[in-house]
């Protein structure tokens, strides 16, 4: 897949799933925290309430006037009168409600008959009718301690549960079931029943557990609430997947650049260069005599071609690194092939910025270059014949390999502008005439048909052996043996090829 169809059809809408889920979780995330906050309050109000109910039984309980007396009475009445939420107070014994403030409310027969109504909440709760599970209103509530039982009303706990975006109830939990003792218009038992809800809480009192507020937040406000944010996040999660699309086509950019690929080959991953070897065959015998390296690069995008990822190398000033690496996988190569112990040359190409005086050390010291030195065969590097420059004291840089044990070839002559006195002085082996010679070369009247007997001739007059670079055709074979050239390289012989296949090479030729 493209890198930029892979940012845009895949990273950036994925993105954009993924922070919008995110945006939606913050959302719903919001909206339950600010439930499970309003339950809290609810409860604590709840709570207060109850304890306020709870303070008035204590004050109730220290009443000396003897019970259902006028003053006794009167007391009763006062506590009434003082509270607005207490509706009536009670002296009780046992189930039998002996005197009450007055409204009469608990004088109803049969009201107090349900022991167990009593004392199944430890005496905290009472309901003025039968209990029945959360779903059915109950009207009054009740809290008893000795012998006072205080009715409230139920409006008391309808206000302090009332809430414009919720709707609300508080429950009183028995052990095995829960009952509304106040609730709003909604039937909430679920928020009770499941441990979530959206937009819906519950908060209980711990201490002991006997009661809980739940609430459930209103359809409308619940959207209101999460509306705004949804939108914010809409819009961030698209401006958040373009900037995560754009970081990654930089990210794919870099990974898939030339640069970035050769980069990873000589930084993290050699492997991605290998070698493949060209036989270089004596013309009159057609005998493999040597062969020349040349460099591969593949890597999980695909292959280069030297021409693209030779001028990278150089970019990056790794060039020694670079030679080093093929020269090290060659020589291991070669060095496992059979030639049957016959005389053979392993020809590399050297970039020339390795050949001024100031690398004259690194080379001195390069251990592929010594174990190369060390091989069964003999070891020749290219110079690019436009590359020779005396100046820069390449001259002394060659003298040095050669008194190593290096021989030296002139690649690609012909291209450049050297003179027979330039040749002489720089003590090469090897001339290598550059295949434009040799494509001509078929027609005898182009111009550089007729270079290539002079080019032999200087060859000669310096002492170098000739190799004709490029031959693709038996016309063309015949011909550069025919002008003087000794030995042959190119595609009418060999591609270049992978180890193996140059050993059977050799062992045929
Ligand atoms: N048309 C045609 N081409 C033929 C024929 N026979 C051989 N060739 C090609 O000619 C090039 C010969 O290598 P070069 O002149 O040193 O030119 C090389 C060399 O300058 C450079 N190169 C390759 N490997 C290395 C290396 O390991 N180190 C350095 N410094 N340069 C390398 O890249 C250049 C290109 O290498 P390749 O693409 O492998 O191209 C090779 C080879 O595949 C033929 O009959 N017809």
């Amino acid at each position: 897949m493209k890198p930029n169809i892979l940012t845009t059809w895949v990273i950036a809408p994925l993105l954009f799933v993924i922070f919008f889920v995110v945006f939606i979780l913050i959302a719903v995330f919001d909206v339950q925290r600010d439930a499970e906050k309003t339950a809290e309050q609810m409860m604590h109000q709840t709570g207060e309430y109850l304890l306020s109910t709870m303070m008035v039984l204590q004050k109730l309980n220290t009443i000396a006037d003897a019970p259902c007396s006028d003053s006794f009475i009167e007391r009763l009445r006062v506590e009434v009168f003082k509270s607005d939420s207490v509706r009536d107070i009670a002296y009780v014994d046992g189930n039998r409600v002996l005197c009450s403030a007055g409204s009469g409310f608990l004088k109803s027969d049969g009201l107090l008959d349900k022991e167990d109504l009593i004392g199944a909440m430890e005496r905290k709760f009472w309901f003025n009718m039968q209990l029945m599970q959360a779903g059915v209103r109950v009207s009054v509530t009740a809290q008893q301690l000795g012998n006072y039982v205080i009715v409230e009303y139920p409006g008391h706990f309808q206000s302090t549960i009332a809430s414009s975006a919720y709707d609300s109830a508080v429950v009183a939990v028995f052990p095995d079931s829960s009952y509304y003792f106040a609730y709003g218009d909604k039937d909430i038992t679920r928020v009770l029943q499941r441990p979530f809800v959206l937009g819906g809480g519950v908060a209980c009192n711990d201490d002991p557990r006997t009661y809980c507020v739940a609430v459930e937040m209103h359809d409308a406000e619940m959207l209101a609430s999460v509306l705004p944010l949804l939108t914010l996040g809409l819009v961030l999660s698209f401006l958040l997947a373009l900037l995560g699309k754009s970081l990654a086509d930089q990210m794919l950019a870099k990974r898939y650049s030339l640069q970035g690929r050769v980069r990873r080959a000589l930084e993290k991953e050699p492997q991605n260069f290998y070698c493949v070897f060209q036989p270089i065959v004596e013309l009159s015998t057609g005998k493999t005599m040597g062969c020349e390296v040349l460099a591969r690069f593949q890597d999980d995008i695909g292959g280069l071609s030297p021409i693209d990822f030779i001028p990278v190398v150089q970019q990056m000033r790794q060039t020694w690194k670079f030679t080093e690496l093929i020269m090290a996988r060659a020589v291991e190569e070669l060095n496992r092939c059979d030639f049957q112990g016959r005389a053979f040359y392993a020809s590399f190409n050297v970039f020339p910025e390795d050949l001024s005086k100031d690398r004259a050390e690194i080379i001195s010291t390069s251990k592929p270059l010594a174990a190369a030195l060390n091989s069964p065969f003999d070891v020749v590097i290219e110079i690019l014949e436009t590359s020779i420059d005396y100046g820069s004291g390449m001259h002394e840089s060659l003298e040095f390999l050669r008194k190593m044990g290096v021989r030296i070839a002139i690649d690609d002559f012909g291209t450049g502008h050297s003179n027979l006195n330039m040749l002489i002085n720089f003590e090469a082996d090897l001339l290598k005439i550059d295949r434009s010679f040799v494509d001509g070369s078929e027609d005898p009247e182009s111009v550089r048909a007729k270079i290539l007997p002079i080019m032999v001739e200087i060859a000669d007059t310096a002492g170098l052996k000739k190799v004709a670079e490029g031959i693709e055709t038996q016309e063309q074979a015949d011909h550069v043996l025919k002008v003087g050239v000794e030995l042959g390289q190119g595609y009418f012989f060999s591609r270049p090829v992978s180890a193996e296949v140059l050993t059977n090479y050799v062992q045929n030729h």
